[in-house]
């Protein structure tokens, strides 16, 4: 593979040209209508919020007006500052500007301004090529520092065109490698401006169905996927924003790394979440031991918690003396399993059950009555009409000690009380010795493997939520009358959601609004929102939710169980599932793809590959690669796009404390040497990269857990912690920590006590520089093919 050399200066802002104001114009005219649609935005926000107590129409219509204003806003606050990035000029003529939104003219044409990057008529900027130009004379990259333009960078894709502007980049390249070579913030930037061809495939697969999305470390699988999320919304807006959109990620400082790459994409209605906290009323903050989430998260679990929901079902031992109308009546063990055996056969989930049990049971103590006080002594027939037996059923039904008997044999369960129960005495349900794994007195800190058994339990007990569904329908009823009221006036008051989303036909001006989309039912729908959460926050309170997609991010750490759960909440198995078997550390985590995906779609899911790493340079890449293939000799790692010529170090010391401190001075004085901030991210804007003098980029020690106390107290602001801030300049992580994150330049403490895929991990989290420090044995690959350093006793 042909490396590129880091060290791309992107500015030409020195000499200004023509090209350069002309641009520089345009952008200030995209400004101009921006800052005016949010004037607009914010006065109509404003007013209808000043509107005060409505009846309840207006009122709908004011929340209808608010949530829809205040997304468009949002939207336009979030892209501000990096709103263009480039341009295709079409060989038949004219030529398009590229955005992360659209817009268009404020007047009757409604002429598009700038063409959003997830409309087809984009898509040529991404994969148009000198081979298939796709109608393109072309391209051009437009950098900007905020409002301001600081260079061009055009590429010819029509090799018979003659014109040059002076601002050719003959490789095509600039613009990725400064974007690659930027400085670190803490917080990953959206890649809109350099997708690659085969990023670009994945991100507009279509919506339906499972893909997924395999790949080394830094070949870009998390920004593709949450470009897809952004792609997806776009293209399936109404749907989506109804049904929401869940992304799942490994743990909460991924979730804060990621979390502004939506959004600076115009896009926050995705509710981004842990496993750990897709249980509501759940936030898992206890740890497991590997073994113990090993076992809550193998597939026979579910098995193990419908026997121990079977057991709660339970018979006398052997009769319950009911004492009714001066009688005892005697409900012995066969008579209950008679009215369990009927409860059992209807198959409902065991809360929902209970009620037929009930009534099972109601009627044989009806029978013991009847029989009892109405047999006729000559013939032995009943002397007792309906009547009669509905009245000793009444009477029975108001006996405390039927209720309490009732309740000793069907009790009404929590998923927690269940759950906690199993933990706390798993004997005979599992091995001894998966039970000794197990064994817990959950008091109030669930652990994330808990979580997908809460739900399984959730799922075999039913919710008990009769008088909250009765509610739920009386309202509806009402909203759906008032919502064909507010169509109707919806019609005179048209709205538009994104300025360009009729993207095949970039000249056409039709508009989409409420009334054109649904229907009242839906509508209505929609407006159980009156209490103003989005779609992803109802979501995120709502067990039962189904998500119109969902994108799974370390996809391959997910235990049998967790997997249950995912597809509970994606009745449609629209999912996007990206990771990498390589970087498997969860001892739960499964296999194969074909293995965790055969019991929901047999094998209809499509399966994809992304080859090159544009985070690791060759040099650092070839030392995790060799980690690997001491343990899998044919490992095929992906090819970096870059090499920095800087060797990765080791060194040996017999003072960690002392070393890592020392490593840390000299790493950090090498943080934004060649990188300087990627030019137009906007999700980088306001970082704290240069506040108080601090150096542009990031610095993270990965150590194993015990040792953090020690360094941090060596290490100036180093805090040691489970959720660390990512936005310090130095952040000190355990190698489980690390994943999917990356930095500038990092520091691997103690290799030999990783396991080879956390290692692999570890080592693969640099853009740019990369050391290791040891006391003890070095794994054979960092032995080998490293230079020597001499060790660095204090
Ligand atoms: N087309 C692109 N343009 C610019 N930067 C890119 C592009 N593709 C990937 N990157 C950058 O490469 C880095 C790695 O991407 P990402 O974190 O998505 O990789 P990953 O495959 O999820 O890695 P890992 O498996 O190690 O977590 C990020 O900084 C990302 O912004």
């Amino acid at each position: 593979m042909q490396y590129i050399r880091a060290g791309v200066e992107l500015s030409n802002t020195e000499f200004p040209d023509d090209d350069l104001r002309r641009e520089q114009e345009f952008i200030d005219g995209l400004y101009v209508r921006v800052d005016a649609l949010r004037g607009d935005t914010e006065a109509s926000v404003a007013d209808a919020l000043a509107q005060g107590d409505k009846p309840m129409q207006a009122r709908l219509e004011r929340d209808i007006l608010v949530a829809e204003r205040s997304g468009l806003l949002a939207a336009l606050n979030a892209v501000d500052g990096a709103l263009c990035f480039g341009r295709i000029d079409l060989s038949s003529g004219g030529s398009h500007h590229i955005g992360r939104i659209g817009l268009r003219t404020d007047d009757a044409d409604r002429t598009p301004l700038l063409i959003d990057w997830r409309a087809e008529v984009a898509r040529p900027f991404y994969l148009a090529t000198g081979h298939t130009p796709m109608g393109l004379r072309r391209r051009r990259h437009i950098a900007t520092d905020g409002r301001r333009v600081t260079s061009l960078h055009d590429e010819i894709l029509d090799l018979r065109d003659r014109e040059r502007t002076g601002h050719e980049d003959p490789t095509g390249d600039a613009v990725l490698l400064a974007a690659l070579n930027s400085a670190r913030t803490g917080r990953m930037s959206d890649i809109v401006q350099t997708i690659q061809a085969d990023q670009d495939r994945i991100i507009r697969a279509p919506y339906r169905g499972v893909l997924v999305v395999e790949g080394g470390p830094g070949t870009g699988k998390t920004a593709v996927a949450l470009h897809r999320a952004a792609y997806l919304l776009y293209e399936h807006r109404e749907l989506l924003a109804r049904r929401a959109v869940l992304v799942v990620g490994p743990n909460p400082a991924f979730l804060g790394y990621i979390g502004q790459v939506l959004p600076s994409l115009g896009e926050t209605g995705v509710l981004l979440a842990t496993m750990g906290e897709l249980f509501p009323g759940v936030k898992a903050t206890a740890t497991d031991t590997p073994e113990a989430a090993a076992v809550k998260g193998r597939a026979d679990m579910a098995d193990v918690l419908a026997a121990v929901v079977r057991d709660r079902q339970s018979l006398p031992d052997p009769v319950i003396a009911i004492e009714h109308d001066r009688e005892v009546l005697m409900l012995d063990d066969g008579l209950v399993n008679v009215a369990r055996e009927r409860t059992r056969a209807a198959r409902l989930p065991h809360n929902d059950a209970r009620e037929h049990f009930e009534g099972h049971i109601l009627n044989t103590l009806t029978d013991m009555v009847a029989e009892r006080i109405g047999t006729d002594p000559y013939d032995g027939s009943s002397l007792l009409d309906a009547s009669d037996l509905t009245q000793i059923r009444d009477d029975l039904a108001v006996n405390p000690e039927v209720w309490s008997a009732i309740d000793s044999l069907w009790p009404r369960l929590t998923p927690q009380r269940l759950v906690a129960d199993f933990l706390a005495d798993p004997e005979g349900y599992v091995s001894d010795e998966d039970a000794a794994a197990i064994r817990r007195r959950v008091t109030r800190a669930w652990t994330t493997a808990d979580v997908p058994l809460l739900d399984e339990a959730a799922e075999l007990l039913g919710e008990d939520d009769r008088v909250s569904k009765a509610r739920a329908e009386r309202e509806r009823e009402t909203q759906i009358a008032y919502a064909q009221g507010v169509l109707d006036v919806s019609y005179a008051s048209r709205t538009y959601e994104f300025e360009d989303k009729e993207d095949s036909d970039p000249d056409g001006s039709e508009v989409l609004s409420a009334h054109d989309i649904i229907d009242a039912e839906r509508f209505a729908d929609r407006q159980e929102e009156a209490d103003h959460r989005s779609a992803a926050e109802r979501a995120a309170a709502d067990r039962t939710w189904a998500f119109g997609h969902i994108i799974v991010d370390e996809a391959q750490e997910l235990s049998p169980m967790a997997w249950r759960l995912l597809m509970r909440r994606s009745p449609t198995r629209s999912m996007t599932l990206v990771g990498d078997p390589a970087q498997t550390s969860e001892a739960g985590g499964v296999g194969s793809w074909s293995e965790i995906l055969e019991p929901y779609v047999e094998d209809r899911w499509e399966h994809t590959r992304l080859g090159v790493n544009y985070r690791t340079p060759s040099e650092i890449m070839d030392v995790a690669a060799a980690v690997v293939r001491a343990e899998n000799p044919g490992f095929d790692p992906p090819s970096s796009v870059r090499s920095t010529g800087v060797r990765p170090w080791v060194r040996a010391t017999d003072d960690l404390p002392w070393a890592v401190a020392k490593a840390v001075e000299e790493l950090t004085a090498s943080l934004g040497g060649a990188a300087s901030p990627s030019p137009s991210a906007p999700s980088e804007r306001g970082a704290p990269r240069e506040q108080g003098g601090a150096p542009a980029g990031r610095l993270a020690v990965i150590a194993p857990r015990d040792l953090h106390r020690s360094l941090a107290a060596r290490l100036d602001g180093v805090t040691a912690g489970a959720e660390p801030d990512l936005t310090r300049t130095v952040v000190l992580l355990d190698p489980r920590q690390s994943k999917g994150l990356e930095f500038d330049s990092v520091l691997v403490v103690e290799p030999g006590r990783y396991g080879t895929s956390d290692l692999y991990v570890a080592l693969t989290r640099a853009t740019q520089r990369l050391g290791v420090l040891h006391t003890g044995k070095l794994p054979k690959a960092l032995e080998t093919g490293l230079p020597e350093r001499p060790g660095t006793s204090a």
